[in-house]
């Protein structure tokens, strides 16, 4: 048996079998270390506690799985980097090598080879399997594939379909453990057979004894009501008979009154035979409600929409402030819809033809999808699909399923009561996908003009025209879209607000806004200039304005509060900085200026974006005596900075042995990023980090009025960032005026107030000499181009 050192990723709660593909999240030190080791990786279940018949090591189940990385490539989530994988053999630990900076062990790789020698595995057992197999997915997982269950039929390995079977059960976690740890094939295969019987079986059971209820009860009810009645009682089941006939009728009234379609009227008939028919029991209710859904939907209703380009204009002004350019393009996309329309052009092939507002929170991207809606003249429908993993959320379960509801879309046209609303797809960005479908894909045939005049909703099982709806989207982030989908969306980017823009939005819209929600007027209540701004900077911290609504509401709900109880003796409230601390309690961040200008070799100011805005960025280094090793600290992700440090520790030595000598080897370097509760991204940080670290070596200080951000090459180029208005802002906000940004960031810069760029210094850089000769102390380091040939 093959023998392996291997590193672990410890997994909570959940098993892995192999013959699995899966996204498998590392840092970029783990990454290299499975680079190192054939690209291996054991995924190991934690068991904190002792569990009957499971065996562990340490904190570890003593089986795991080995996974190999399929592929170099990765996707970025939440700055994690997330990897292809395949999982292909079980293995059982013997020892543990390591646990820092993380469990590494030594294991023996499981063969797991079944063969039939004396026919144990019969075929009566494979088909055992598979039929309970099949009943089992189709009573439990709400929805499966066909070509899954038809992968399940075909499977000729015993050991992969063992394992197939197994992940797709819900089985409890003890139970999946122990699957896990059990050598022997047949007694494993058993206990899977027994688990899926006992399932299916019970599932009989629940149906049997449903239909049995639901029947004793029309018996009881007609029973009872015969006893105590006078009417003729050779009716079965009369009067609840009677009953049931006027339900009948009343149905096949609306059915009559609605304006169906033809093909959609005969769904509806051939379901109303089954209902007459009685012979359906508790399954007649679930087909009132389906024939109850068809009715509601508007299969032919639309709302007259007014598409006048100066309306939408004088609803998005009238709704927002600012956003000149965001407007702008909003109306340039109406004005090409009008005209489409006019000339009757279909939307081709897709692409562009949705609009997608992406930026942080509270900037006003849903406010802006009410405003278009409000301004065409049809209704609006928010659609969260923020953690929506199931494709089920998307496009419905079949009615065959016990609880099954239709999808998201057929639920928002049945409540907007028309074919042409404003559906607004909040966070498009947040879809995740697991074994139960990927609700992206669902959703791009949901927004492909092609395809969506035929969208078919599962429980609806009938198609319905989605083509006339205008979707509008909104993302915070742009990596986490499916490429496919970000193809087909219009992206328009709103970026954070500066103080001056924010007390505007707060005087011309939160201010009246809250002012009527609250039920006060103006002259009871006046918020002087200066507290605004004092707002703004000391009690909220965001790139949008959402806190600054909440506390300017909180602020009126409490003087709201004060008339309520003491009408008579009410004079106007000019809210000032006592009653502002009464009310909202110690201001949450500083004023302005508050970066310490200390200057020391090592330490130096970043710029970091984050969903409140630009921040400034202490980054702070020091070096003992050690073996060449690095140590982060303050950083959310930290191996992964130590990964990229590793990757540029050959462009550092040359840069800072240029005017110093020193042996690397023996030297231990920690960096630290004090405000540990700002979120950093490793990779713009880059600059940063680099000229602390050569500050650090060379005994260069780093001028203290400046910051930096941009993202290096390993060969000293500075690649462009991000976020580049925030961190403007926040460096000016934090009295930084001098800043260095990549020269390729130079575009961004229009987006930065012009009052504000000209009180403010900015340096374009293109490669970190650059930076170096900019931000080092003293007469002009000489740092000279890096020589790509050595490096
Ligand atoms: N430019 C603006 N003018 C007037 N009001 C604004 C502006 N920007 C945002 N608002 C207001 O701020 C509040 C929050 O906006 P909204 O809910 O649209 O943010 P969002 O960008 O959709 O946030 P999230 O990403 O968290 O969903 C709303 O009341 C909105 O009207």
């Amino acid at each position: 048996m093959k023998k392996i050192n291997v590193f672990v990723v410890p997994v909570h709660g959940t098993v892995l079998y192999p013959y699995q593909n899966l996204k498998l999240r590392l840092t970029e030190l783990q990454f290299y270390d499975a680079k190192v080791n054939n690209n291996y990786v054991a995924i190991v279940p934690v068991v904190d506690q002792q569990v009957d018949g499971i065996q562990r090591i340490q904190r570890f189940s003593q089986y795991g799985t080995l996974v190999r990385l399929t592929s170099e490539d990765y996707t970025v989530y939440a700055s994690n980097k997330i990897y292809q994988a395949f999982s292909f053999a079980r293995i059982k630990i013997d020892s543990i090598i390591k646990s820092t900076p993380y469990y590494m062990v030594s294991a023996e790789v499981l063969g797991d080879e079944i063969v039939d020698e004396q026919g144990l595995w019969s075929s009566q057992i494979i088909d055992q399997l598979k039929e309970l197999a099949k009943q089992y997915l189709e009573q439990f997982q709400m929805n499966p594939s066909p070509q899954f269950l038809q992968i399940i039929q075909e499977e000729k390995n015993i050991n992969k379909l063992f394992f197939t079977i197994a992940s797709n059960a819900d089985l409890p976690y003890s139970q999946k453990l122990k699957l896990l740890q059990i050598d022997d094939h047949k007694t494993k295969i058993t206990l899977l057979i027994q688990y899926l019987k006992t399932k299916v079986e019970e599932f009989a059971q629940t149906k049997a004894l449903e239909q049995k209820v639901s029947k004793d009860l029309m018996q009881q009810m007609s029973k009872q009501v015969n006893k105590s009645s006078n009417l003729p009682t050779n009716l079965p089941g009369f009067p609840y008979q009677k009953q049931k006939n006027n339900d009948i009728e009343k149905l096949q009234a609306k059915i009559k009154e609605a304006n169906l379609p033809d093909h959609v009227r005969e769904i509806v008939e051939q379901e109303m035979q089954k209902i007459e028919k009685g012979s359906m029991g508790v399954d007649s209710n679930v087909t009132r409600n389906y024939i109850d859904l068809i009715l509601q939907l508007p299969w032919n209703q639309q709302v007259e929409e007014s598409l006048s380009i100066e309306k939408c204009k004088e609803t998005l002004d009238a709704d927002h402030f600012g956003l000149t350019k965001v407007k702008e393009r909003i109306l340039q996309f109406l004005a090409v819809k009008k005209l489409r329309k006019e000339r009757k052009v279909a939307d081709s092939n897709g692409q562009g033809s949705i609009i997608c507002f992406f930026g942080p929170p509270g900037v006003g991207k849903t406010s802006l999808g009410q405003s278009i809606a409000k301004s065409l003249n049809r209704p609006f429908y928010r659609i969260a699909l923020g953690g929506v993993s199931d494709e089920a959320q998307i496009r419905g379960h079949r009615r065959t399923y016990v609880g099954a509801f239709p999808g998201s879309f057929i639920q928002a046209i049945k409540k907007v009561k028309c074919k042409n609303p404003v559906i607004l797809l909040d966070e498009i960005d947040k879809l995740t996908s697991n074994h139960r479908g990927d609700p992206s894909s669902a959703l791009l045939e949901v927004l492909d003009p092609e395809q969506n005049s035929h969208f078919m909703d599962n429980y609806l099982n009938i198609e319905f025209d989605l083509s006339s709806v205008l979707f509008i989207a909104t993302a915070n982030q742009l990596e986490t879209i499916q490429p496919a989908l970000r193809d087909r969306l219009e992206l328009i980017e709103i970026v954070g607000y500066t103080v001056k823009e924010k007390a505007a939005i707060a005087n011309s819209y939160l201010i009246p806004k809250q002012l009527q929600k609250n039920g006060l007027v103006n002259e009871q209540v006046t918020i002087p200039q200066e507290i605004i701004h004092k707002i703004i900077k000391q009690h909220t911290s965001e790139a949008g304005v959402r806190q600054l609504e909440r506390v300017i509401a909180k602020i009126y709900r409490n003087i709201a509060l004060k008339y309520v109880t003491d009408q008579q003796n009410f004079k106007t409230i000019v809210v000032d900085q006592e009653s502002l601390i009464e009310i909202l309690g110690p201001s949450i961040h500083s004023d302005k200026h508050t970066t310490p200008l200390i200057s020391i070799p090592g330490v130096c100011k970043g710029l970091a974006w984050t969903p409140a805005g630009g921040k400034v960025l202490m980054i702070e280094s020091v070096k003992m005596e050690g073996k060449g090793k690095f140590e982060i600290t303050g950083m959310k992700v930290q191996e992964q900075q130590f990964g990229w440090i590793k990757a540029y520790w050959p462009q550092i030595k040359i840069l800072s042995k240029s005017n110093t000598n020193i042996n690397f080897d023996a030297l231990d370097i920690h960096i630290h990023f004090p405000a540990g509760a700002t979120p950093k991204d490793g990779p713009s940080a880059g600059v940063a980090i680099t000229t602390a670290i050569v500050s650090l070596l060379t005994g260069l200080k780093v001028k203290s009025d400046i910051a930096m951000t941009g993202e290096i090459t390993l060969t000293g180029r500075v690649l462009p960032v991000g976020g580049i208005k925030e961190k403007i802002l926040g460096a000016f906000e934090s009295g930084i005026f001098s800043v260095i940004i990549p020269h390729r960031n130079k575009a961004n810069l229009v987006d930065v107030e012009p009052e504000i760029r000209e009180k403010m210094s900015i340096h374009l850089v293109k490669t970190i000499d650059q930076v170096l000769q900019i931000a080092l102390e003293g007469n002009g380091p000489n740092f000279k181009m890096i020589n790509l040939a050595n490096l």
